[in-house]
């Protein structure tokens, strides 16, 4: 026995010896109490040197299977935790709840050890048979926990620092652990932390598959938070009763089993019906619409998601459209697990050779073109024209000639030998409409007719040509809004919502640091040199991203041109970045004419809810609006900042 060992193998017998005597070096305690176990109950030898007890290869497989939604979740995960730890010798792994080690997923420089000590496919890693170790210790305290070097049971195992955290199912048992091991001296708080992050993500992911034919409620208490690591989620049934929540929705309602939320309707926990907020929810493009809960009275932000019955008949055998092979990928590359986003592609995937409309919705930048340009990419049209027309950048007077086209001569100033109008050009293929919300209605009454008749009859022209589209448009913002005003024609609205699609903003996307790599790799052209670390990582995803994708895209381009080496960090995010991220924190709430962040009286409130109106209407031009009230530029700043106003544009890195 090497020295070291022996010394371990006496404090370890000195400290259970004498219980309440020294308490070892460890970090989150527990540790002394399962060395006690070890010891007393086990009746395991600190210094055994078996071999590693290992399953066999059947029983394995029995229980890999037992475990499939979960794991098909958690490799993903797993993934994500090892590049954000990648570099550090870290293994990261999966055991069941008895601690048999299911799925591995090792440091090259460490994998070759790891096997040596028995961390490898279908190890048993229970503290019974292993002592006192992250994986077998966590099962049994039920917590996060980092056992460190010295605090392992057997001595045999003192090289190793493991941080693990318990996976919980809906109904609160404990069905597996994620840990992550390595060789490493340093201190382990940080990677249990990162840890504890994968396992929220994996719940939450899990319960979303789950429950996949329910609505989801998803609420917390700030709207930005909403989609995120620390929302709620509850899961509902179409008459508003609750299925079964997630163990954060627990904690931000206040109940403490799930059997206490689990029968009740909705409207014993909201004030709000059922029906009321799924219909709040389409109204509001998705974004968090306030509610308050009954027991206490407390104020969250909710949205409620309906279930993907797609996914329900993508179960069936025979797929009546399946889209061909290389059509799937233009559409699957859109998203990385995000389940709105999962449910939005299996619906386009749907209608891919079915000519049916396509309305798309969705803030700005959130890849409404993007969408637009797979759906074509996916179907037979791929090879014919994708045609897309801005119906708010082209002015008023010339929409016409740019859809329609004309003939020569048609009209003073037109081309001699005419024009082909888009809707023309786009003939066989795919006529992209965006902001369609900004078209004229005397237009929108062309534009009917002629989806209607399916021919067009340019400007001049005496023969119409018999026309086949694909029609795909999108808009941010409320068309129903706009037919209650009259601005909008409530029968092309219906002609245009064949199917409609609402892409997510980015802030409430599950898949980010996917998204994130995948933006990385496609700006670095393909080169997977280019590595965005664990820190930089956590900022870029926690960021609001008022500008979406497209922000998110500049940012990275303009990292990955300025960058010294391929290893990004914080240090290579532009100055800007950390302000526009508080701004762009404050503005989402500002936006959302929700409270302000300081401490304001009602008047004050009131003051500056009017303010902001008028800078929206001035455009947030500053000198524009201080003329308008007849105050100084100066005095009209200092009000914008002790009101604590902040322009949302300022805050995008466009
Ligand atoms: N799923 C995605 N994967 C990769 N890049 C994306 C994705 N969605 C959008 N992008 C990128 O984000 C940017 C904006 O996308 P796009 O123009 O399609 O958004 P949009 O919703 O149509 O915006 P707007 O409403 O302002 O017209 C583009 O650079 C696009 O490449």
């Amino acid at each position: 026995m090497s020295n070291f060992a022996v010394e371990h193998v006496k404090r370890v017998r000195s400290v259970v010896q004498n219980r309440m005597a020294r308490e070892p070096a460890d970090s989150g305690g527990g540790i002394t109490q399962s060395w006690i176990r070890c010891l007393n109950d086990y009746q395991l030898d600190p210094d055994s040197h078996d071999d590693p007890e290992v399953v066999g290869r059947a029983e394995l497989q029995q229980r890999q299977d037992s475990l499939a939604d979960l794991r098909s979740v958690a490799e993903v995960e797993m993934a994500n935790l090892y590049q954000q730890l990648a570099g550090s010798g870290y293994a990261i792994m999966l055991t069941d709840r008895d601690g048999v080690l299911l799925n591995f997923f090792g440091d090259p420089s460490f994998t070759h050890a790891a096997s040596k000590t028995g961390l490898m496919q279908g190890a048993i890693w229970s503290e019974r048979v292993q002592g006192t170790n992250g994986m077998g210790t966590c099962l049994v305290e039920r917590r996060p926990i980092s056992v460190h070097q010295e605090e392992h049971y057997l001595s045999r195992n003192i090289g190793l620092s493991c941080a693990a955290a318990p996976i919980f199912n809906h109904s609160g048992e404990l069905v597996a652990v994620l840990d992550a091991s390595g060789e490493s001296r340093l201190a382990q708080q940080h990677t249990l932390a990162l840890v504890s992050a994968s396992v929220q993500m994996i719940e939450n992911r899990v319960f979303l598959h789950q429950f996949r034919n329910e609505y989801i409620v998803r609420f917390h208490s700030r709207p930005e938070f909403v989609g995120t690591l620390s929302e709620g989620a509850i899961a509902v049934t179409v008459t508003g009763r609750v299925v079964a929540a997630t163990r954060r929705a627990l904690l931000l309602l206040g109940f403490h089993s799930p059997a206490e939320i689990e029968g009740r309707d909705i409207t014993d926990l909201f004030n709000i019906s059922f029906s009321g907020l799924v219909d709040c929810s389409v109204k509001k493009a998705f974004h968090p619409v306030p509610i308050f809960e009954i027991r206490n009275g407390a104020r969250f932000f909710a949205v409620s998601y309906a279930p993907a019955p797609v996914l329900r008949e993508a179960r069936q055998p025979a797929q009546a459209a399946a889209p061909a092979a290389g059509a799937a990928t233009a559409l699957d590359l859109l998203q990385f697990g995000d389940p709105p986003m999962l449910h939005n592609v299996q619906i386009a995937k749907r209608v891919v050779e079915r000519n049916v409309a396509v309305m798309l919705l969705g803030e700005t930048g959130t890849g409404k073109e993007m969408f637009a340009q797979a759906l074509h990419r996916s179907g037979s049209r791929a090879d014919k024209p994708f045609v897309a027309i801005n119906c708010a950048s082209i002015p008023e007077a010339l929409i016409e000639s740019e859809l329609f086209g004309y003939t020569s001569g048609a009209f003073t100033g037109a081309r001699k030998d005419g024009q082909c109008g888009k809707i023309l050009q786009a003939n066989g293929g795919t006529l992209f409409l965006d902001e369609i919300g900004d078209m004229p209605v005397a237009l929108q009454t062309r534009l009917l007719r002629v989806l209607e008749e399916r021919e067009v009859l340019p400007l001049g022209g005496d023969a119409p040509v018999k026309l086949d589209i694909r029609l795909i448009s999108a808009t941010h913002c409320d068309l129903q809004a706009r037919i209650a005003l009259k601005q909008f024609r409530e029968d092309l609205f219906y002609r245009l919502h064949g199917v409609t699609i609402t892409l997510p903003p980015l802030r409430a996307r599950t898949d980010r640091q996917q998204l994130i790599r995948h933006l990385a790799m496609q700006e670095s052209d393909g080169d997977g040199n280019v590595v965005i670390d664990g820190p930089l990582l956590a900022a870029l995803d926690q960021h609001q991203w008022p500008g979406n994708i497209r922000q998110l895209r500049h940012l990275l381009r303009t990292m990955i041109a300025l960058r010294e080496t391929d290893l990004l960090t914080i240090a290579d995010l532009p100055p800007e970045f950390g302000a526009a991220a508080a701004a762009a924190t404050v503005a989402t709430v500002a936006t959302a004419a929700t409270a302000p962040e300081v401490d304001l009286n009602p008047l004050e409130n009131a003051e500056r809810h009017a303010l902001i109106q008028e800078l929206t209407r001035h455009s947030w031009n500053i000198s524009t609006l201080a003329r308008q009230l007849k105050i100084s530029r100066n005095t009209l700043y200092r009000k914008v900042q002790r009101l604590n106003i902040i322009n949302p544009d300022k805050a995008m890195l466009h």
